[in-house]
């Protein structure tokens, strides 16, 4: 397999340090091509573009590759919940927690999503600009608040909303970090990240302690209830406390902020192009309200392609990493057992040989019966095979109404006039993205 240049024993540490991971990795596969081997140190990590490999890492090869033991900065934070989990712990949570993520099932939170929606634009009227990607991660956080613990706005819930935002954000750094020193070390950060998590953790246990001692009986209200109530059918098991905090913590986590990047990639792209604007105007103007609502979502179609298409260009999860846990195969070349394997999917997405010109922006790729010519892993920004994302139907819900009741309500123009893209822990802009709103209509319903 072809290598990356790099310095004797420590490979490619240097260079990708200095520029992260994500530029680092983007730029080496653009210049040698993938897959390549990338040398740090001991470890060699293997990224590559193809829908085949794809295929076969997490689709066909079951087993053979595995999460990551590296991410343990996230695991500091969700524990052995359903991302981070692996062999029968996996399974048996992911059987208990799937029935309550079909399309069907996650129809019951729409209302929660319109709730924050509407907040969102609330804060918006009056304003000329405002910054996309704060407003987005504020809607969704307080999408998941609503939905998770019934706490409309935990966003500004004062102390758990920034402590969660604390831990999160030095969980993502301790991923990126070359060197991070163990937890039991007191160094600033690792004091700040511990008290962060406690306080986290206090507040999760007193909401669960709180709902186990008034659950007999009473309707389910939110997910929390949900996973509280949830049974698996074979061993009619429960989830205990640990495991209920350890979900909680990942789906708010998984669910909030890739959804919120994509929002915000959605409306800096529309932005961009005016006539994809002004056919979703005409799409979502011929609705009777100004927030949709579940029986509305058929009638979006294209509102549904802009989504997908922005998924395509700026997918939130920009990489998928797996652990080779036994010597294998890979489009010819060995690759031995420990080995990291990275599927990029931004560059994957980018394939000229699937995705004709493949950076522009186009919704119709996803017109109606235009993905059954591509292969399935040639389109994944949702992941593939039986790790794929719990949330997409969840995600493709609220990002339907979260963009359909703003293009409803405004035209936007960017006052950033180029947003780079960094991949940290997800796909995000570079720089604030900053937008000047033009008022379309009053609020109707
Ligand atoms: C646009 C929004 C989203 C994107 C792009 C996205 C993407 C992904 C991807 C690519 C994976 C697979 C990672 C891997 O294979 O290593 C994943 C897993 C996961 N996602 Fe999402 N996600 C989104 C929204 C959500 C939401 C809203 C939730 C929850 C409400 C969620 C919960 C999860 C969980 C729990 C997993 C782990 C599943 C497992 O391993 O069984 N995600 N997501």
């Amino acid at each position: 397999m072809p290598r990356a240049p790099g310095l004797p024993w420590l490979g490619s540490m240097v260079d990708i340090a200095r520029k992260t991971n994500y530029v680092g990795m983007t730029e080496l596969v653009r210049c040698y091509g993938a897959p390549l081997a990338v040398h740090f140190g001991k470890i060699v990590v293997v990224p590559t573009v193809r829908p085949e490999h794809a295929q076969h890492i997490l689709v066909e090869s079951r087993g053979a590759y595995q999460k990551l033991n590296e991410i343990d900065g996230l695991r500091l934070l969700v524990g052995q919940g359903l991302f981070s989990s692996e062999g029968e712990t996996w399974t048996s949570q992911r059987r208990l927690m799937q029935p309550h993520f079909t399309p069907k099932a996650v129809q019951r939170y729409v209302e929660d999503m319109r709730g924050a929606v509407e907040q969102m634009l609330q804060r918006w009227s009056g304003q000329t600009e405002v910054e996309a990607l704060f407003e987005s991660m504020r809607m969704a956080m307080d999408v998941i608040g609503r939905t998770m613990f019934g706490v409309p706005e935990i966003g500004d819930a004062g102390p758990i909303g920034r402590a969660i935002g604390t831990a999160l954000e030095l969980a993502s750094r301790r991923l990126f970090e070359l060197f991070t020193p163990p937890l039991w070390i007191p160094t600033p950060q690792n004091r700040r990240f511990t008290a962060a998590k406690k306080e986290v953790d206090a507040f999760i246990y007193d909401l669960i302690g709180k709902r186990r001692d008034g659950a007999s009986g009473s309707e389910q209200r939110d997910l929390l209830d949900v996973l509280i109530a949830a049974s698996d059918d074979e061993s009619g098991r429960r989830m205990s406390d640990e495991q209920l905090r350890d979900e909680v913590m990942t789906v708010f986590i998984a669910g909030h902020e890739t959804t919120a990047v994509s929002l915000t990639w959605a409306l800096a792209l529309l932005a961009r192009h005016p006539q994809v604007m002004a056919r979703l105007q005409a799409e979502v103007d011929a609705l009777d309200h100004d927030l949709p609502g579940l029986e509305d979502i058929p009638k979006l179609p294209y509102t549904r392609q802009v989504i997908d298409e922005t998924l395509r260009l700026y997918p939130a999860v920009w990489a998928i990493p797996r652990t080779a846990a036994r010597d294998d195969v890979l489009g010819g070349y060995p690759i031995a057992k420990g080995s990291i394997i990275t599927v990029m999917v931004h560059e994957l997405h980018r394939q000229p040989d699937v995705w004709p010109d493949p950076n522009r922006f186009d919704p119709d790729r996803f017109a109606p019966g235009a993905a059954q010519a591509r292969q399935k892993t040639a389109y994944m920004p949702f992941g593939a095979g039986h790790r794929i994302c719990i949330g997409i139907h969840f995600a493709l819900l609220e990002l339907v109404v979260a963009l359909a009741a703003v293009v409803r309500r405004y035209s936007w123009r960017l006052l950033t006039p180029e947003v780079p893209s960094v991949g940290v822990s997800t796909l995000r802009p570079a720089r604030p993205v900053r937008i000047a709103l033009e008022p379309r209509r009053a609020a109707a319903r």
